[in-house]
């Protein structure tokens, strides 16, 4: 089969891979994305019904919806969209292409990559008690797929840092109680969602940790968690509905480490790159939560600048006569015809 040479493959459909793709469509790019999952959105998928507020100029919305916005505004120049394929290595040719191998064995070949693998492919680190994956069918989540759910419920999460802080200010309001238990003796998380927490009516248990699984009679389901307090070592039982386990993801650093280029690591995973999203390697851009830098902002919006920065190092890497950067949307001739068709529709309503 003839290769097919673009101008820019992206690794990962989270919201730093979906705008790279907007953005280097709005450049005229000839663009794949690459994602693992069957779905795109990235991470966001493990918050569907948490609400957003921090995406400028975005009102409060849940990350189901948003993952929506991502994916219409990231596919809007119709990039080529491989799903369930993971990229196992990144190598780069004596004519300087690169060619990226999937799982299945196919080679994509292009110019230039992005790659915008967040925390690689997500695997939550499981609670290390025993039988505790028995009650993963049951009342033991490493996700929060449904807010009602946990309705009316006694919660008890595991886990101190913002994931886990997230959902017990989500939960608090609606459950029937949220107990958080913490190995540390504070929370570590976002500063004003730390004090919503501390100031809710929710219950911190610091320097503990879960220790047993009580089942109900049936050995369905959880009834007791043992709680242990490590300073004590006392163990206290609380009687749950549901417990939610929040000690992070298993990073899965296989692509960049098996990949045969130089690329510079921090962390033995994240890519250590600058504000303009280069990496170590001419060609090879990186945006989103792989990327370390010194102006780095760990957010969805800190996403969106590094892919936008790595897209125009990309364009200039292939055209080096090319803009540095693109010119604001309004001004760009790609939309006309699509302003023109909004402002009908706006005139008729
Ligand atoms: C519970 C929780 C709540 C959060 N709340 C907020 C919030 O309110 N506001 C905010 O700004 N941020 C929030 N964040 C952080 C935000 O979700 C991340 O910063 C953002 O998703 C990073 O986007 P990304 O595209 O870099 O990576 P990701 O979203 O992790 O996407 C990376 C994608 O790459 C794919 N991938 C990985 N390796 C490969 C491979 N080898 N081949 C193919 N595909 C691959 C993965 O499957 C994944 O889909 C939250 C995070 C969590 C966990």
């Amino acid at each position: 089969m003839a290769r097919e040479l673009y101008d820019v493959t992206i690794i990962g459909g989270g919201p730093a891979g979906l705008y790279a793709s907007f953005y280097s469509g709005l450049r005229g790019m000839k663009t794949k994305i690459i994602e693992y999952q069957n779905t795109l959105g990235g991470k966001v998928n493990v918050y569907p019904e948490k609400m957003i507020w921090d995406v400028g100029g975005q009102p409060p919305i849940t990350g189901e919806k948003f993952i929506h916005q991502l994916i219409e505004q990231g596919l809007t120049f119709n990039p080529t969209v491989v799903h369930g394929e993971k990229i196992m290595t990144i190598k780069q040719t004596d004519d300087d292409l690169f060619i990226l191998n999937d799982s299945s064995g196919v080679e994509h070949f292009s110019k230039t990559v992005i790659v915008a693998v967040g925390s690689g492919i997500l695997k939550p680190q499981k609670l290390k008690v025993k039988d505790a994956d028995r009650y993963e069918v049951s009342n033991l989540n490493y996700t929060v797929q449904s807010l009602e759910r946990f309705q009316n419920k006694t919660v008890m999460i595991s886990g101190g840092g913002n994931s886990a802080i997230d959902w017990a200010n989500e939960l608090e309001p609606i459950a029937k109680k949220v107990f958080v238990t913490c190995r540390k003796d504070h929370l570590s998380g976002h500063e004003a969602q730390v004090d919503q927490l501390m100031n809710s009516n929710a219950t911190c248990l610091f320097n503990s940790c879960i220790a047993n699984l009580v089942p109900c009679p049936d050995r369905q389901m959880i009834e007791y968690v043992e709680v242990l307090n490590q300073n004590t070592n006392e163990v206290e039982q609380v009687a749950v509905d549901e417990v939610i386990v929040n000690h992070g993801y298993e990073m899965d650093a296989e692509l960049l480490q098996n990949s045969e280029l130089n690329l510079d690591m921090v962390d033995d995973y994240f890519l250590d790159g600058n504000a303009m999203s280069e990496t170590s390697v001419p060609g090879v851009y990186a945006a989103g939560d792989i990327l370390k830098h010194d102006g780095k902002l760990n957010l969805i919006a800190g996403a969106f600048q590094d892919a936008a920065n790595a897209v125009n190092q990309a364009k200039q890497f292939i055209s080096p006569d090319a803009n540095g950067q693109a010119m604001v949307s309004s001004h760009n001739d790609v939309f006309n015809e699509r302003n023109a068709k909004i402002k009908q529709q706006m005139l008729q309503t």
